[in-house]
Parts: structure tokens; sequence; C-alpha cells
């Protein structure tokens, strides 16, 4: 991981022209990144952002020409509901992508977030113990600017010897019960990919972009971090 950084050294802004256009901005990297990844390793693993904003990102990635068999997915976080339930993140991905590619169904490692915030952080961390580095994070940006299921004034997994898998007990935005890789852990990847549109992360943009302390700036890793961002939000 990076030593501190001040402002927002390390995260490269790429702007879009506005919501609408960053489906396709965001594809065109996650196709590219995978290509990348299965010529020179044979596979491709990937850490899933939930929430509203990858959706139609994920409902693109439907018609990427790729080697599914070659994909390895992961999911940042989950909330902890029923595995049937629509707010899970993990079912939001399914609708809009997963199950309409032949990707086997013993490479999507789902958090079992049903069981509760304890028992699925665990076992995550059982499923993650011999992964080693990834090779793209996506990840969203909050309102408040949480990130996975990161939120502020909790604990974020910075530390050297954080676990990869935090139970969350207490969130301040429903479901309060979620799993989600530590920072450390989504920070252990070649490259993370940050997708931010909505007027409502103003706020959270002029923060991180300030320096302040957001959850979002807690992801570091060497490589540092691509902000697939509406271009109005950066004027502040
Ligand atoms: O609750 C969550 O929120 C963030 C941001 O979601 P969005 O709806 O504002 O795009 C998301 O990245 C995270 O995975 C999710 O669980």
């Amino acid at each position: 991981m990076r030593t501190p950084q001040t402002g927002d050294a390390g995260v490269r802004w790429h702007r879009v022209q506005n919501a609408a256009a960053l489906p396709g901005e965001a594809c065109r990297r996650i196709r590219n990144a995978a290509s990348d990844a299965i010529r020179q390793r044979g596979r491709f693993l990937i850490v899933l952002a939930g929430g509203d904003t990858p959706r139609e990102v994920y409902a693109m990635l439907r018609s990427v020409d790729t080697d599914w068999s070659r994909w390895q997915v992961y999911f940042g976080d989950e909330r902890c509901l029923p595995d049937d339930d629509a707010g899970r993140n993990s079912r939001m991905a399914a609708q809009a992508w997963l199950d309409h590619v032949p990707i086997p169904h013993d490479q999507v490692l789902v958090p079992p977030a049903e069981q509760g915030a304890a028992i699925a952080a665990s076992a995550y961390a059982r499923t993650l113990r011999d992964v080693g580095e990834f090779d793209l994070v996506l990840l969203g940006l909050g309102e408040d600017g949480h990130t996975a299921g990161l939120f502020p004034g909790r604990d974020l997994g910075v530390a050297a010897e954080a676990p990869d898998v935090l139970p969350v007990l207490d969130a301040p935005k429903p479901p309060s019960q979620r799993v989600s890789m530590s920072a450390r852990r989504l920070s252990r990847t070649r490259a993370v990919l940050f997708l931010v549109a909505g007027a409502s992360k103003r706020h959270a943009v002029r923060q991180w972009r300030l320096g302040n302390d957001i959850p979002a700036r807690s992801i570091r890793p060497e490589s540092g971090v691509d902000v697939v961002i509406q271009a109005s939000l950066l004027c502040v």
C-alpha cells in the first residue's frame, strides 16, 4: 500500500460528459482490463461494486466478446438480506449481467450475507484466503463518501494486519448489517476503477479532491486509482 497521500494524489479523474456516457466508458475499461489479464495470466479476477451506479455498466458487459470461462468474480461488499432480496448487490449484478453470460457458477463468489455479518465475514475471508492480487476492483462512491461497505467513522481496515473482510453491524445506510472487504484487501489489486455519477455525490467528490478523509480515500493500490466521473461533479 502507498504511504500517506495529500489531496487527491494518486487519483486519475476521467470525465464523461454526463451520467448516460458513464457505462460505455466503464465497459470499455473493464473489457480492456479483462483482455490484458487473460492474455498475460490466463484469467481475470474482478471485484464488483454494488448500488445503482454500476447497473447499466453490468447490462452493457453482457455483450462483451470475451472468454467468460476465464472470469472469476468477487464482491467488494454485500448487504445482509435474504439471498433473493432485490437489495442484494449480488442479485443486482446477476439480473443485470451475470445470469446472462456463461461464467461457470463456481467462479462467481458471493459473500453468504444472508447468514448475518459476522458469519458471512468469516466465510468470505476463507473464500479469499488463497486468492492473490485482484486484476480489477470496481467501486462506487456514496453521498457520505463511503465505498463498498466502508462508512465514515467506522473501521475501514487500512492497517497492515486488518482482516480481508469486515463485518459491518451499524451502517448508517440501510441495511445496517453488511459485509465488506477491508480497505487493505481492496487495495491489493492491479487496478481500481471508481464509477461516480449523480448530483448527490457532489459533496463527497469535493471532500475527496480536497484531501479530506472520506472512506474512498482509503483505497490506495500501488498503481493509484482511476475514477470515471460525470464531468459536472468536477466543477466545484
Ligand atoms: O450501499 C452501497 O453504496 C455504494 C454506492 O452506491 P450507489 O447506489 O450510490 O452507486 C456502493 O458502491 C456499494 O457497493 C453499495 O453496497
